[in-house]
């Protein structure tokens, strides 16, 4: 079996984040879900979600489902790397993807979301594609859409061709070679904790001599920007006219006019230019001149993370054989 569906930005002024239709139970349920490989649950608004914590996300009702089972005192409850959080209780039920279907994928039922959930109207729930061993259902943690569908697939590969400011499309089972230009350089994943978790080879600034020195980090399409160690972060702005490390932003800003770099960043032998257009990810409030950059230091995160701004300059397969690789392909 293979599945293909959408990935849109949930803004068409600034890639945020990219959600993909999914359906859940019996009969079907549509859901608009952001797919983030950098955590694994999966988790949807539901009828078990407080009314004054909705604010037009589409819910899952599984007492509208035939082929829903609570799945009794199972709960779970997480937080992501921008302090949002949510928690709830869990139900298995029939669940789809582009045509991909799972007959008993694991359903968390959101019982509380955090603020920034409850604002963000677009996003349903998210599907996590990371790694089961992060997921967290107790007593029992459970399995993740792509671990669950696996066996179906006729290769356990799922990929992802995010762009910019338009729908991408994540496929399942299946490597679309209409998709990517060249060939598709393999690195190694290191699974552990749980994330995709590979070493980039450099990196190069504008059209500055490219740094070999290895960055490892996280192919993470649940985050928006690019997080890497302040050397290369402030050897970027050192490039933009009047940009600063705003602690009142929480990060670099520079004047919208300001002209930037393209950034370039290596796998192996290939090379990766994320466009200068992508590099200014939004003005701080709407109709600021001042603008927040698609690159900020990863110092204090923990993790070099390779967000959406990163990732839409790639066509990247998430390789989940054993031992799981990852694939990265100019487009
Ligand atoms: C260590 C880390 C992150 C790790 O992941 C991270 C981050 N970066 N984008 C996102 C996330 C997103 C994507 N996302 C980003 C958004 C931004 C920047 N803004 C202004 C809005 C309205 C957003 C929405 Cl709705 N959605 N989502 C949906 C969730 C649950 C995220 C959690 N963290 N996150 C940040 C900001 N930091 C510091």
């Amino acid at each position: 079996d293979t599945g293909s569906a959408a990935a849109v930005p949930i803004d068409p002024r600034f890639d945020i984040a990219y959600v993909t239709p999914v359906t859940i139970g019996t009969p079907p349920q549509t859901l608009q879900l952001d797919f983030d490989t950098g955590s694994s649950d999966l988790w949807v608004f539901s009828s078990h979600t407080p009314t004054s914590q909705i604010r037009g996300q589409e819910i899952y009702t599984p007492d509208k489902s035939t082929t829903s089972k609570l799945l009794d005192g199972h709960t779970w409850s997480i937080t992501y790397g921008d302090g949002s959080a949510s928690r709830g209780n869990v139900y298995t039920d029939n669940f789809t993807v582009g045509g991909l279907a799972v007959a008993s994928q694991a359903i968390q039922c959101a019982q509380q979301v955090s603020s920034s959930f409850t604002t963000e109207e677009s996003i349903d729930g998210l599907l996590g594609l990371g790694f089961s061993t992060l997921n967290t259902v107790n007593p029992a943690s459970q399995l993740t859409f792509f671990d669950n569908a696996k066996s179906k697939l006729g290769s356990p590969v799922f990929t992802a061709d995010l762009k910019n400011k338009q729908a991408g499309t994540y496929d399942f089972g299946f490597i679309d070679k209409a998709k990517y230009t060249g060939e598709i350089t393999y690195v190694p994943v290191n699974p552990d904790p749980g994330y995709w978790t590979f070493t980039s080879s450099g990196y190069a600034v504008g059209s500055g001599n490219f740094s070999g020195s290895p960055i490892t980090g996280i192919a993470d399409t649940g985050t928006s920007l690019v997080y890497l160690p302040t050397a290369i972060v402030t050897a970027y702005y050192r490039q933009v006219q009047g940009a600063t490390n705003s602690r009142n932003y929480g990060g670099y800003v520079f004047p919208c006019s300001a002209t930037l770099p393209p950034f370039t960043f290596g796998v192996g032998e290939t090379k990766f230019t994320i466009p200068a257009s992508y590099m200014s990810y939004a003005p701080v409030t709407d109709g600021s001149s001042t603008c927040f950059g698609g690159l900020q230091s990863s110092s204090g995160i923990g993790v070099n993370i390779w967000g959406d701004v990163a990732l839409k300059a790639a066509f990247v397969v998430f390789n989940g054989a054993n031992p799981p690789t990852l694939g990265w392909a100019t487009k």
